[in-house]
């Protein structure tokens, strides 16, 4: 019996894709979900274990853990896909910003690796932990600097854990830029976003499918960063 796969965050966009890809290949997989949109109840009905948590919540790890460890033996992999794109100009208290950025985005997974490892080595398979980073590790962002820090200290835990996790735990980043536009990005912004890479495309989800599959088929990548931006690195 294969392990399963745990996704954070995924009741929608990609971690949701994510989600519907692994069901439709008989990978088992369980998420967390924040808040209960429609599709959970669908995702239910199809074997997919979704568990609430909201990791602003000072005990959400250790209820996790505690949850996942009551079900499972071992874990195939896991995808920390939970994020919140927040940003300076719609906080003015740049403190809980800072630390809700630091939060969901570096201590929750630096804490959900250390109290997990023990089921990802127990995974029939070698295992994998993916980190949904951003483009923006590289280069920084002014209108999202908590936001592109926190990503920073993501993918520098990427280095450390692939180190300490080495042989039979694979660690990685996957960093995109544009994947999917948001339903309220209004079309003045759609355009000056596409134009910022030299593919010009909002390229959906399958992008970062198959950058997961490569990971998680590969015996030989780790503490490596898979860049999913259209080139925008040479605009
Ligand atoms: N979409 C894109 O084009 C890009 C995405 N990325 C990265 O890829 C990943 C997936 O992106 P995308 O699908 O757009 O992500 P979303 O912005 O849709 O966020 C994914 C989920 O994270 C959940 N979440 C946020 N904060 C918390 C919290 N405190 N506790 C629990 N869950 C929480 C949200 O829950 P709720 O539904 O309750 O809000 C949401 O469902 C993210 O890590 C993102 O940073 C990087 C670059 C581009
Ligand atoms: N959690 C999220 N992170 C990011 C999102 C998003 O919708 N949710 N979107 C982006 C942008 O697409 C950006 O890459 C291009 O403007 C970045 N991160």
């Amino acid at each position: 019996m294969t392990a399963p796969i745990l996704i954070t965050g995924a009741a929608q966009r990609i971690g949701l894709a994510l989600v519907q890809h692994f069901v439709a290949t008989g990978q088992p997989v369980v998420i967390t979900y924040r808040t209960r949109h429609n599709v959970i109840d669908e995702l239910e009905q199809s074997g997919v274990h979704c568990i609430s948590v909201d990791f602003d919540n000072s005990q959400s790890v250790e209820q996790l853990q505690e949850t996942l460890r009551a079900r499972y033996s071992a874990l195939r992999a896991i995808i920390h896909n939970a994020s919140s794109w927040d940003c300076e100009a719609n906080n003015p208290d740049f403190d809980s910003l800072f630390d809700n950025m630091m939060r969901i985005h570096a201590k929750v997974p630096y804490k959900l690796n250390l109290a997990l490892a023990d089921l990802l080595l127990a995974s029939p398979v070698p295992a994998d932990i993916i980190h949904l980073t951003d483009y923006v590790v590289e280069t920084g962002s002014p209108k999202h600097i908590a936001y592109a820090a926190s990503k920073a200290a993501l993918d520098n835990l990427t280095r450390s854990f692939a180190t300490k996790f080495a042989p039979k735990i694979k660690v990685n980043s996957i960093a995109p830029s544009l994947i999917i536009f948001n339903q309220d990005d209004p079309p003045e912004y759609r355009e000056k976003t596409l134009k910022k890479s030299l593919m010009g495309i909002e390229p959906g989800c399958k992008e970062i499918i198959n950058s997961v599959e490569l990971l998680l088929n590969s015996d030989y990548i780790t503490g490596r960063t898979i860049p999913v931006d259209g080139g925008r690195h040479l605009k």
